[in-house]
């Protein structure tokens, strides 16, 4: 059982005069010493351009190394591990060698799998360790150290670097997230370490430390699996906000190969355009869509049968058999478009075979009828001149067989032919991804056909919504413009990985991290995994935290229409953000969602009981002025957050500015030094408002205050 803790006595600090002190400061700053030098000779290295493509992909990899030693500034070393065999080893953001020859490290990387006992050993399973220390630093300064024996008869805690975590969890909150690979706990490494293949599903209740494992974990896989940074991870988050929140620790972790996005911006040059209620976003995102999207995409393609083209003012049929074969060769694994592509192709090939073909005959009866050949062949050229195109055969070379360059001429007159573009357009065109689903969503009757299990009633919802973009229609105009593929095959753009990959629906990345998973329609899901095909994907989520309009209340009913029963869980049980006081007003909130979980165990108590005022109406956004700024005063050098109900958003935002005001659900993975939720019986009666209420209770690091409104 965790026994909350408020503070450690045994964290040595601010006393430069022990001995352990002196002694890990001198390393760092050999360390320091160390990293300044090998800095230097890559930014050297750098200092000469890039001269063929073996260089630059050099160059990308020193890139990469000044990136890691640049970040790695803060926090270089901060952990030392000593062995029962009496040798020791420092561990560090990054791994710096201990000479240029590359043999043994002087800072072991984190990630390293030696470095592993640093966050799993115990007294009861020490590893082949007796001690684990955690070095804290200022800049290049030593300013404590936290000593933990790790030998049998020692106390086995459930927290690993205690002190050093209870230091981190209590400090001030500055608005962004910062990195946690000095005291990532156990069950936190097991999920950052665990195997990449296959999805795999995280569930963890509020603070759990769920960001910071699907984080940890990208730089993790991005340092063990290399091949990763020239593929790209995607890191999926519920909002800009939360995107914002996070942004600082993937740089921090050295980690530049990330794309981060939300479901609305996944796909380029689509963007939301407008609201739409949540019964009509819980439809549109039900999986039915995907098999929908595929047969009325299916049934846009072009059906077999005869074709005639103009050449040279000649009749060339192609009959239905012909056409046939070719679309069936062009459809089997393509996209719509690419299908195109391929069957104009093929269709350019036939005809520069029947024109070849009929040169030739008309050069086999050559013997019989020069002149009148000559007067044919010349004939059609006059006509095909007054196009401005050139075959080249003219009247005056039918002395033999054609040429291959002859051939190829005949070719590139075909395939810049206006008349046969016209005549291919006529019989397939090129659709636009939007148009092609708007067509679908407001047909009653293409409904009925493609999507037959939706209720009239709900037929009526979808074709009733207006044209522009709501959220749950980005994830259908994917799947459909992926199914119809690009008119014209993608081009590389961009210097950088992550602006190459943005720029691409098709982009495959190497993995996927989502975080808040938990709000992820059956369609979004559809979305994500068309982006990563080998399926390596992280999400982290708290299923009993769900605002979004789904009606699954289970990781199985969430993912299972998606992944089957292809993918692992994995259980974050212990809260470091939300102090014990306030943990414990949550579990009735959790039952009254329909939740059957209990909210996770708090390791430590903030000393601060929460608190409630009473406001009428008219009173509120006063009251709540005068607490934030209280709080504000209170917890100075931190953050302050207001939650409330989405229809006082409005007023208490004019009434506080400068002060963040959410909703439950825009405070969703966020966090505060202190939080006032506001009005919190308004909030439970919001649609899955107990959801929220819970997630609004679990917000601040230190103190809760709650504002009820009263008549
Ligand atoms: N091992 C750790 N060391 C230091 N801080 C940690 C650790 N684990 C979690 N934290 C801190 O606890 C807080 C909560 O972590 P995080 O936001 O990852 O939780 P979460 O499970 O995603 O929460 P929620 O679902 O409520 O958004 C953060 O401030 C995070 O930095």
């Amino acid at each position: 059982m965790t026994v909350p803790i408020t503070a450690r006595e045994d964290f040595v600090r601010e006393s430069t005069t022990h001995p352990a002190l002196r002694d890990e400061q001198e390393f760092i700053d050999r360390a320091h010493a160390r990293r300044d030098t090998l800095l230097a000779a890559v930014e050297r290295e750098l200092a000469a351009a890039p001269r063929d493509d073996v260089e630059a992909a050099r160059v990308t990899g020193l890139r990469r190394r000044r990136a890691d030693l640049r970040h790695a500034e803060q926090g270089l070393v901060f952990g030392r591990l000593d062995a029962a065999d009496g040798s020791s080893r420092h561990i560090g953001r990054i791994g710096l060698p201990e000479r240029d020859d590359d043999s043994e490290p002087l800072v072991l990387d984190w990630r390293a799998a030696a470095a592993r006992p640093f966050y799993t050993a115990t007294p009861l399973d020490p590893q082949g360790q007796q001690r684990r220390r955690h070095i804290r630093t200022r800049g290049r300064e030593v300013v404590g150290v936290d000593d933990e024996p790790l030998d049998p008869e020692a106390a086995a805690g459930e927290l690993v670097g205690e002190g050093a975590l209870l230091q981190a969890l209590s400090a001030r909150r500055t608005g962004r997230m910062g990195t946690a690979v000095a005291t990532l706990q156990r069950e936190q490494d097991e999920i950052v370490r665990s195997d990449s293949s296959g999805p795999l599903i995280v569930q963890g209740g509020p603070g759990t430390g769920k960001t910071v494992v699907a984080l940890h974990r990208v730089a993790y896989l991005l340092f063990n699996r290399p091949e990763l940074a020239g593929q790209g991870v995607l890191v999926l988050g519920p909002s800009p906000r939360f995107l914002d929140y996070i942004a600082q620790v993937l740089p921090a972790l050295g980690e530049t190969s990330v794309v981060p996005a939300t479901c609305d911006t996944l796909l380029p040059g689509a963007a939301v355009e407008r609201e739409e209620s949540r019964e009509l976003a819980e439809i549109k995102g039900r999986a039915l869509w995907q098999p929908t999207l595929t047969a009325y995409i299916r049934s846009l393609l072009p059906a077999p049968g005869d074709l005639e083209f103009l050449v040279d003012g000649e009749r060339y049929p192609l009959p239905a058999q012909r056409v046939r074969d070719a679309l069936d060769g062009a459809t089997s694994g393509r996209d719509v478009h690419a299908a195109r592509r391929w069957f104009i192709d093929k269709v350019h090939d036939l005809l520069t075979d029947a024109v070849v073909e009929r040169h030739e005959e008309l050069l086999a009866g050559m013997e019989t009828g020069f002149e009148e050949i000559l007067a044919r062949v010349d004939a059609g050229q006059a006509r095909s001149d007054d196009r401005g195109v050139h075959s080249g055969a003219t009247g005056v070379d039918v002395d033999g067989e054609l040429t291959d360059d002859d051939v190829e001429r005949i070719r590139a007159r075909i395939c810049s032919d206006a008349g046969i573009a016209a005549r291919i357009d006529d019989f397939w065109p090129v659709y636009d991804a939007r148009a092609a689903l708007r067509r679908l969503l407001q047909d009653d009757a293409l409904l009925r056909e493609f999507a037959g299990e939706l209720t009239g009633d709900e037929r009526a919802l979808v074709t009733g919504a207006p044209a522009p973009l709501a959220p749950s229609d980005i994830p259908l105009l994917d799947a459909v413009a992926t199914l119809l593929g690009a008119v014209d095959p993608p081009q590389e753009q961009g210097e950088f990985l992550a602006d190459r990959a943005a720029a691409r629906r098709d982009w495959a990345y190497g993995h996927v991290a989502v975080d808040e998973a938990q709000e992820l329609s059956a369609m979004q899901w559809h979305m994500v995994l068309r982006r990563v095909p080998s399926r390596s994907i992280t999400a982290v989520g708290d299923i009993d935290q769900t605002e979004a309009p789904h009606r699954h209340t289970s990781w199985e009913e969430a993912v299972q229409p998606v992944f089957g029963d292809r993918w692992r869980r994995g259980d974050l049980t212990i809260c470091y953000r939300t102090p014990r006081e306030v943990m414990a007003l949550t579990e009735p909130v959790l039952k009254r969602a329909g939740s059957s979980s209990v909210p996770p165990r708090a390791v430590r108590d903030s000393g601060v009981e929460p608190w409630v005022v009473t406001a009428t109406d008219a009173e509120l956004p006063g009251t709540v002025g005068q607490l934030a700024a209280e709080l504000a005063a209170r917890w100075e050098g931190g953050t302050v957050g207001v939650i409330a109900p989405t229809a006082r958003l409005t007023t208490l935002r004019a009434r506080l500015p400068g002060t963040v005001v959410l909703s439950a659900g825009e405070a969703k993975g966020l966090e505060w030094d202190a939080a006032l939720v506001v009005d919190p019986d308004g909030i439970a009666t919001e649609p899955r408002g107990w959801n929220g209420l819970y997630v609004a209770l679990t917000r601040c690091t230190q103190e809760l205050g709650r504002v009820r409104a009263v008549s």
